[in-house]
């Protein structure tokens, strides 16, 4: 679902909850304080099948609903699967295989899937309910960055082109396996690292894409300026590009924000829709202070975290929220 529609679904909701809660519809997931040294946090995310095979759907759909706990600066302690699957017209082998991918990718966050709910569906889908554990103090939220924090994303865009052009058959084959080492790295490690560090704020990069998650951050003061040059990008996108691979989501994703990002005259429509392009399991966009910026980003190169960099910086808003340069 676009931004809009969601913001317009989420009107019918009440927006206030009991006094424990910490985060609720505003962030990535609900947290509620038990006491002064615990809080739980809890998401839900379930997604279509976005690669052939099944074993690997479960686990990216497992580290896809893993990533809003690890946004949230807090640790996974268990999790519940969701299944929507129609046995009779599929096979209940390949059920299996996804719940297997699933409870593997579960596994190397070091918990394990302890229940679930399934239902008949000729659509199949697949997803968990995360539950995790944080101290207050240590909870990472969307909103608090500050002036003169730089931003660090964890990594690269572009895996939304490349499952378009898959799927419309203008991809080459071999870009399957990129697309899927991306989507199936956990932000386990990233998180892990981030409690280290005074981090201000972070969010993961979703089905709003790049900047879509970074307008969330950004409140009313902030205006975030962003390099294009450092943002990581998935080379294969631009041969996609050439014949299409802009999904509808992505185009939404840039409608919802036309008058809220200005651009660097020289960069293309393409550019601009990269940085937009709905991410499946993407990185997280962390928000720090300079000084501290540089050692994170050390320690994130050296546990192998994929295409790594710092894209950009916040400032007091002037304008726009969002400025782009080349
Ligand atoms: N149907 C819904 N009812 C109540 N809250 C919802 C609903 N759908 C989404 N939300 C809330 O809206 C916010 C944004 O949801 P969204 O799923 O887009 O991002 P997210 O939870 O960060 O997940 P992801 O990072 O996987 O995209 C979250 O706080 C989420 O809990
Ligand atoms: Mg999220």
């Amino acid at each position: 679902m676009g931004p809009g529609d969601l913001s317009e679904i989420l009107k019918y909701l009440p927006k206030s909850g009991p006094a424990e809660l910490l985060a609720g519809m505003e962030d990535d997931a609900a947290a509620f304080r038990i006491d002064n040294n615990l809080a739980v946090v809890q998401t839900v995310d379930f997604i279509t099948p976005i690669v052939n095979d099944p074993r690997t759907f479960g686990a990216i759909a497992a580290a896809n609903a893993l990533s809003d706990i690890y946004a949230m600066g807090a640790a996974p302690i268990f999790a519940l699967n969701i299944v929507s699957f129609q046995i009779k017209s599929m096979s209940s082998e390949i059920l299996g295989s996804i719940l297997a991918g699933g409870s593997e990718k579960v596994g190397e966050a070091g918990i394990s899937i302890v229940g679930g709910h399934s239902v008949d569906d000729p659509i199949p889908k697949y997803g968990l309910s995360v539950t995790g554990l944080v101290k207050p103090q240590n909870l990472i939220r969307k909103q608090g960055a500050q002036v003169g924090d730089v931003l660090i994303l964890t990594k690269p865009l572009g895996t939304g082109i490349l499952a378009n052009g898959l799927d419309a058959g203008i991809a080459e084959e071999k870009i399957e396996e990129v697309m899927i080492q991306v989507m199936l790295k956990l932000n386990k490690e990233a998180a892990q690292l981030m409690s280290l560090f005074n981090v201000h704020a972070c969010t993961d990069v979703s089905g709003f894409g790049l900047l879509g998650h970074l307008r969330e951050m950004l409140g009313s003061n902030l205006t975030a300026v962003i390099s294009y040059e450092h943002v990581p990008i998935l080379h294969q996108v631009w041969d996609i590009l050439k014949y299409g691979g802009i999904s509808s989501g992505t185009h939404s994703n840039a409608r919802y924000l036309r008058d809220e990002v200005k651009w660097d005259g020289i960069l293309t429509t393409q550019q601009q829709l990269v940085l937009f392009d709905s991410q499946t399991s993407g990185g997280l966009l962390i928000a720090l202070p300079e000084d501290e910026a540089k050692d994170l980003l050390a320690k994130l190169l050296e546990v192998g975290t994929i295409d790594t960099a710092v894209i950009g910086y916040i400032e007091n808003r002037k304008t726009v929220p969002i400025k782009v340069k080349a």
